[in-house]
């Protein structure tokens, strides 16, 4: 049913989302936790955590599911006190042992993962929900531009059950986008879409993150969206921050083996520590200082084994197995001196048949040396 109302008022500059690349005036935020710790009953759920997100950066708080993510993004929102420590916006104390701001008063939004839109509103309402301080008029015309925005205008007088799961995701984006906060959290924002769906309702987000140029904190428990996404990703275990960094370097330089883990498929075989190499039944890699020795965990990743070229020397290995994946093949392949095979990931035009014996080599960008004691699972 289509309403009488106009909806479309000639906005002031400043309250324009604006068009493509051509974003309004909205200052990024800063947040920052300073030791901040979290604890129901006997769980700590957030424990001495320290971070900053800077101004207009895209940020992933990552980890395996009771981490802690959601707890730390409640503690950001205001809907969560932390025990100890402090939380800070652009340098001004939000909650601490002597002060809390609500959440309606930190200039900032919120996204959850079931988009929660309000079955009984309008599409055009729903987003014009978060600018109740402005005259009606005027609330509808920035909920359309936005909504022309994400390319739903057209929705404008539907409601949520019209829409697919993908159309309400970006709905609910840009209801969280229109009052332009400084931050915007989101939790699993993309967890309820399907594969195929995800990739371009993620890209798509991207784009309107950058132009409206929010600083986003974003939780997931999915490396690669993270890695994606992220400008910078603050990789969670068990309450713990364990690193923070760009996705490459947290993808070459994981802190600990569980970190290694987390990224990517990896087998595990055992070094011995030797005048600063380990030694492995694979060849020799440098050994990091911090690993003492005498025995070693090494990590390998599946894509850094590959087949030696013509000439070249390599480690003999026999191939178990193959299973055809389109581009790559995933064979098993016994080494002299393991018990079990490893995982590699083959280019098809050039991986070896079952039961063939080869040479191989392992590439050390994709190898990862830490205590033989880090054998703790992420
Ligand atoms: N209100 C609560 N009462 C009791 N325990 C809680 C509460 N909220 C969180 N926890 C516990 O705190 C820990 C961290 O939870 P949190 O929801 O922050 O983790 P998460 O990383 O976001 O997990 P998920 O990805 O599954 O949402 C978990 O062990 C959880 O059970």
């Amino acid at each position: 049913m289509r309403s009488a109302e106009p909806i479309r008022e000639e906005l002031p500059e400043s309250r324009r989302w604006g068009t493509r690349g051509t974003a309004g005036a909205t200052f990024a935020g800063q947040l920052t936790f300073e030791n901040v710790s979290r604890r129901f009953g006997r769980t700590a759920a957030v424990e001495d955590v320290s971070f900053t997100l800077k101004p207009g950066e895209i940020a992933c708080l990552l980890g395996p599911s009771g981490c802690g993510k959601t707890t730390l993004l409640r503690i950001a929102a205001g809907i969560d006190k932390p025990d100890a420590g402090r939380l800070l916006f652009d340098g001004q104390e939000m909650a601490g042992p002597e002060r809390f701001v609500p959440p309606e008063k930190r200039n900032i939004g919120l996204m959850f993962q079931d988009f929660a839109l309000f079955p009984h509103l309008s599409i055009i309402d729903n987003v014009a929900f978060g600018l109740n301080s402005l005259p009606k008029g005027e609330a509808r015309g920035i909920a359309l531009h936005a909504l022309e925005r994400v390319g739903l205008a057209h929705y404008a007088h539907s409601y949520p059950h019209n829409l697919s799961g993908g159309e309400q995701q970006r709905v609910a984006l840009a209801r969280a986008l229109v009052p332009r906060p400084q931050v915007l959290l989101m939790d699993e924002p993309f967890s309820g879409l399907d594969q195929r769906l995800r990739e371009s309702v993620r890209a798509e987000t991207l784009t309107l993150l950058r132009e409206t140029r929010a600083s986003c904190l974003l939780v997931t428990h999915d490396p690669v969206e993270a890695m994606g996404l992220a400008d910078r990703i603050f990789l969670m275990r068990q309450g713990r921050l364990i690193q923070a960094g760009t996705p490459e370097e947290l993808y070459r330089h994981p802190a600990d083996a569980p970190a290694a883990r987390f990224f990517s498929d990896t087998d595990e075989v055992r070094g011995e520590v030797r005048d600063g190499l380990v030694v492995t039944p694979l060849g020799t890699f440098a050994c990091p200082e911090r690993v003492k020795g005498p025995d070693a965990l090494v990590l390998i990743r599946p894509q850094g084994i590959r087949r030696a070229a013509a000439g070249e020397t390599g480690v003999e290995g026999l191939v178990t197995e193959t299973r055809f994946q389109g581009d790559d093949v995933k064979c098993r392949v016994l080494f002299k001196g393991l018990d079990e095979p490893l995982t590699a990931l083959l280019g098809s035009k050039a991986a070896p048949q079952r039961g063939e014996t080869a040479l191989f080599r392992v590439d050390p960008d994709h190898v990862f040396v830490f205590e033989l004691a880090s054998l703790q699972p992420i």
